[in-house]
């Protein structure tokens, strides 16, 4: 069981404990160095550094020490994590010394950034092409983009090559990223950035030089600083969150500081929230703002999860006040009570309950957020998706800033949600009048990651057709308990020639329906036996359960006292289970993108031997080819994967999953999908399987999508004993009843 402590991440996160006092920065204009030595020259020709001379009037460094003394390490950007850079002649390298005054104002901070030098080019491409980043110009927002828009539409878009992150110290080294979140990083035992973080991090943490964006001959700020909008695609596991929440605290950390530098009284500035997180479920808010918090911790930032009831600045008034139809008084102050307002820098919500709390706002129909500089998609495919898109572009549109950056993250972005959010991110600097000249330019640039929009290639992935609901039950018993159920059904166009494989818990089921999910609930609770626990190691969880509930069965999961869980897409994006064994697609997912995040639910952070099952019926067939197209290229890369890894060294990668999951001979005989039907199904699912009985649907067809392996008859029979039971127990309260009535309540014994 000790898969099941893995599972503990995100379930309680500590208090923040406090943070070993750091010992003050040293002072970069004396010339700096990591030990110190200059610092004591400078004691020793001055006096202690606690009892400066007296009578000797304080030199002007002097002063800027004591100055940079009072910065509070988490806002101390420009203090040097490694021992300064000393060429071969002695003399410090270009750059190592940068003087307190230089911190002034943000934007001599900008200036007082001197870079370490970049790698060559060529050594940018090649590590770039080994971790398989692709980095790519959408769009470049400049004077003459509207004359030559249309010589620019036929132009191939560029590719750049930034300045790669090597390693994590080169947050601080080179990016100057606060200590703090330096420290956090190690102290969690990060190590080395994953691939969307060496190319994702330098994008919007670095400079324009950094970034090696073109630029005009004519800029001579050497550490300029364009404005980015960002859309990265990389596969599910690949630590993207991480990749958005660091520059964003860094950010707001540099904000911070120069609005303290140039005495900015901004109201309430500690207390406004200036970066929004949107994901599409509670459960994925939550796990953002518990990752989040790890590397906020001591940087003084806050990060929350929106609640309902939230208000997020004092103009909005609580819902109760906002409408026309306040019942009672007694109603509104009960609701004002509980309506709170937001304190906190970076707000993780859902695109719904924002919204409510942005039209809670009795004077406009919509409340504008200015103050905030970051906006965060994550999952933006599915924020921009039709279910969520009036809400997310609402949310998008009422974040006013002219200087606000945003990214888009998921492992699936199709072309047409990229061309989507590259038209909002236009029209909504054209409505702020910001497309003319853009000082400093704006860009919008694409990172992908590996091959775009497909399954990780180090799980296995099984399609197996089991005929009939009966046969997925059947085959679902079988991977539940290899040795005691008999085997699915194989027929001739079964894929999977070796039997099924067998899942250790912890693993997720995904049905298509809540209605589903709850019946292959009930149907399966009592196949664990209760020495193993019995039916507390199984549950179910949806949307229409409440908050609490779905908490508490997350936590109950994460804790690994639930061994299988039973689900709705509800869970296949974003959640972050570590030593997840197994995905099951009860009912094969409606598009390739959902097989993608379903099966990304394991084999996260290149963990190998995770398993994606899907199973698949007769009325599947003219659906399952998205299914299979994804498959078939997840194991054409695991090949090309591995044949590269023999070249590159000899043994090459564990031969432990083989390429079993979907053969050629399949594919080709598969149906392929029209436009239409894989609209229809993106949108509902499998017809057959949402029907309900009080839809009045087919009654032999719903009979067939029914989750259970008993006959009708044995149901007939079942019905019919509960009937009679049911019906005995009434009569018996009934004679208890006029009998207790009759003579004081003696009871005399059935007749
Ligand atoms: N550099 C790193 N070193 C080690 N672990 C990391 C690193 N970066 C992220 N992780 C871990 O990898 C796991 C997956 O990260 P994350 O949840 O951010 O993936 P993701 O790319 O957002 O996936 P999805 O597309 O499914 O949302 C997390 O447990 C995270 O803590």
């Amino acid at each position: 069981m000790e898969a099941f402590k893995l599972l503990t991440r995100s379930t309680n996160v500590k208090k923040a404990k406090a943070i070993p006092a750091v010992p003050a920065a040293k002072l970069p204009s004396a010339g700096i160095s990591g030990d110190g030595s200059e610092h004591e020259d400078f004691v020793t020709a001055q006096g202690t550094a606690d009892a400066p001379p007296r009578g000797k009037k304080r030199k002007r460094h002097e002063r800027l020490q004591a100055e940079e003394e009072q910065i509070p390490p988490e806002l101390d950007l420009l203090a040097s994590a490694n021992p300064p850079a000393v060429t071969s002649n002695g003399s410090m390298l270009k750059g190592h010394g940068v003087s307190a005054a230089q911190k002034q104002s943000g934007q001599d901070y900008q200036n007082a950034k001197e870079s370490l030098p970049l790698m060559a080019e060529q050594d940018r491409r090649q590590i770039l092409k080994k971790n398989k980043l692709k980095i790519t110009i959408l769009q470049k927002d400049d004077r003459k983009a509207s004359k030559k828009a249309d010589a620019k539409a036929k132009a191939p878009l560029t590719q750049i090559a930034p300045q790669p992150l090597t390693s994590f110290a080169e947050l601080h080294s080179r990016y100057r990223v606060s200590r703090r979140i330096s420290e956090n990083l190690s102290r969690q035992g990060y190590r080395e950035p994953t691939e969307v973080q060496i190319a994702g991090l330098p994008l919007l943490l670095g400079s324009d030089e950094e970034r090696c964006l073109p630029r005009k001959q004519s800029s001579k700020k050497k550490h300029a600083r364009s404005h980015v909008d960002l859309l990265t695609v990389a596969p599910t596991g690949s630590g993207k969150t991480l990749a958005f929440l660091i520059p964003t605290l860094q950010g707001l950390l540099e904000h911070r500081l120069e609005s303290k530098s140039h005495s900015i009284q901004e109201v309430d500035a500690d207390n406004e929230v200036q970066a929004l997180i949107i994901a599409p479920t509670h459960e994925l808010v939550d796990q953002i703002v518990n990752e989040g918090r790890k590397w906020a911790t001591g940087t003084g930032l806050k990060i929350a999860a929106m609640r309902k009831g939230m208000r997020l600045h004092e103009n909005l008034l609580p819902k109760s006040e906002s409408q026309d139809d306040i019942q009672n008084d007694d109603n509104a102050q009960k609701t004002s009570k509980h309506d709170f307002l937001v304190k906190t820098h970076i707000l993780v919500s859902t695109p719904l309950l924002l919204v409510h709390a942005l039209s809670s706002s009795p004077k406009a129909a919509f409340a504008s957020l200015p103050s905030i500089k970051y906006l965060i998609l994550d999952e933006a495919d599915v924020l921009l998706d039709p279910l969520f898109r009036e809400q997310t572009i609402n949310i998008w549109n009422a974040c006013s800033s002219p200087s606000l950056q945003t990214s888009l993250w998921s492992a699936t972005i199709g072309s047409s949600i990229e061309s989507l959010a590259k038209n909002i991110i236009l029209d909504r600097r054209k409505r702020l009048n910001l497309s003319e000249p853009a000082t400093p330019p704006q860009y919008i640039l694409r990172l992908v990651v590996g091959l775009k929009d497909s399954a990780v290639p180090n799980i296995s992935h099984r399609l197996i057709y089991a005929a009939s609901e009966q046969g997925k039950l059947l085959a679902l018993r079988q991977l539940i308990h290899p040795s005691t159920a008999p085997p699915p059904p194989s027929t001739p166009s079964s894929s999977a020639a070796q039997p099924p494989p067998s899942l250790q818990p912890p693993f997720l089921i995904f049905t298509q329906t809540i209605a589903r999910a709850i019946a292959l609930h009930s149907e399966l609770h009592y196949d664990i036996p209760p020495e193993a626990g019995g039916s507390s190691r199984l549950a179910v969880l949806h949307s229409n359960l409440s908050d609490t509930a779905r908490s508490t069965v997350m936590a109950g999961f994460r804790r690994g006292e639930i061994w299988i869980l039973i689900t709705t897409d509800l869970l296949s994006r974003g959640m972050d289970f570590r030593g997840m064994n197994g995905v099951v697609n009860y009912d094969i997912p409606n598009t390739g993108a959902a097989y993608v995040h379903r099966a990304g639910r394991t084999g996260r952070q290149g963990r190998r031997g995770g398993v994606c099952v899907t199973l698949y019926t007769k009325e599947d067939i003219p659906y399952v080819k998205n299914v299979a197209n994804v498959i078939a290229a997840s194991e054409r890369a695991k090949a090309k994967g591995k044949k590269d890894s023999v070249k590159g060294q000899a043994g090459g990668v564990g031969d432990d999953e083989e390429g079993e999951g979907v053969q050629q001979w399949l594919l080709d005989s598969l149906p392929d999908l029209s436009k239409q039907t894989r609209k229809n199904l993106k949108r509902r699912g499998v017809e057959s399987r949402r029907q309900q009985a009080a839809d009045g649907g087919d009654l032999r067809k719903l009979k067939k999508m029914r989750i259970s392996t008993k006959s009708g008859y044995d149901r007939r029979m079942e019905n019919r004993r509960k009937g009679a039971v049911a019906g005995s127990r009434a009569r018996r309260e009934v004679v208890e009843v006029e009998d207790g009535g009759s003579d004081g309540g003696e009871w005399t014994g059935f007749e």
